[in-house]
């Protein structure tokens, strides 16, 4: 069965002070109302430790944004799955485009970043999508077809996540139209070989958007930037109708 995953990527933003005092406002705001649905932060990771333990029992599950392929090593400025899984976290962004657009990330980089994590027992957030060019190009089809097919060589399809982000949608308020959005997300799920993989919509999720988003019937959450950042806006999200 598919599962409905609402995570907030909050990207470069948030000291340790500043996310205890983002929890203190989410909590609070967050629906007791107990379903399906998985609630994740993808945190920076000088607050992992500290979320952890303060996200401990709760239904906020932990997420980290980066993970190296290797086990350990001399890879100055990297993190190894195993000091993630240690201090508990459980979902890991691979793919972002902002590291494929400003740090050099590749498919092949991002495939062995996958596999790596899944053998940490961390579920990767693969993320997939276009640029406004290519889209506008009709190319919308083939480019995450073809990130799908080189990312995702030897991955288990039983512990993955997909975000479809397209890259003209992330950060700008112009959200991809709902439909449309629901339309990739089917043909991205037609390409893989296990059904029940949940595929969120990221770019521009706001309060006001999230309902009609999550009406759609191929969507299964939402990856969501800068609106993860403020306790109330990410709770209503996290709260959106089902
Ligand atoms: O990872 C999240 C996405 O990049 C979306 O960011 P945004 O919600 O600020 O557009």
């Amino acid at each position: 069965m598919r599962k409905i995953v609402i995570a907030g990527n909050w990207k470069m933003y948030k000291t340790q002070a500043e996310s205890l005092e983002f929890l203190q406002g989410f909590m609070s705001e967050l629906d007791a109302t107990p379903d399906e649905r998985e609630v994740v932060v993808c945190a920076p990771f000088t607050d992992l430790g500290l979320l952890s333990k303060s996200l401990h029992g709760s239904r906020v599950q932990l997420g980290a944004q980066n993970v190296h392929w290797e086990d350990v090593g001399a890879y100055t400025g990297e993190i190894a799955g195993a000091m993630l899984a240690e201090i508990g976290v459980r979902f890991v962004v691979v793919g972002h485009s902002e590291r494929r657009q400003y740090f050099g990330e590749t498919d092949e980089t991002v495939n062995l970043r996958l596999r790596a994590a899944q053998r940490h027992g961390l579920t990767p957030i693969l993320c997939v999508g276009e640029t406004k060019q290519q889209r506008d190009a009709g190319e919308t089809e083939a480019v995450i077809f073809n990130q799908l097919a080189k990312d995702l060589i030897g991955v288990d399809q039983q512990n993955l996540v997909i975000a479809y982000e397209p890259i003209w949608a992330i950060g700008t308020g112009d959200t991809c139209d709902s439909a449309e959005a629901n339309r990739v997300i089917g043909l991205i799920r037609q390409k893989l070989t296990n059904a029940n993989v949940s595929i969120q919509y990221g770019g521009s999720v706001k309060p006001d958007n999230i309902d009609e988003i999550m009406a759609q019937p191929e969507i299964d959450g939402a990856l969501v930037g800068g609106a993860s950042l403020d306790p109330k806006s990410f709770a209503r999200i996290v709260n959106h109708q089902a």
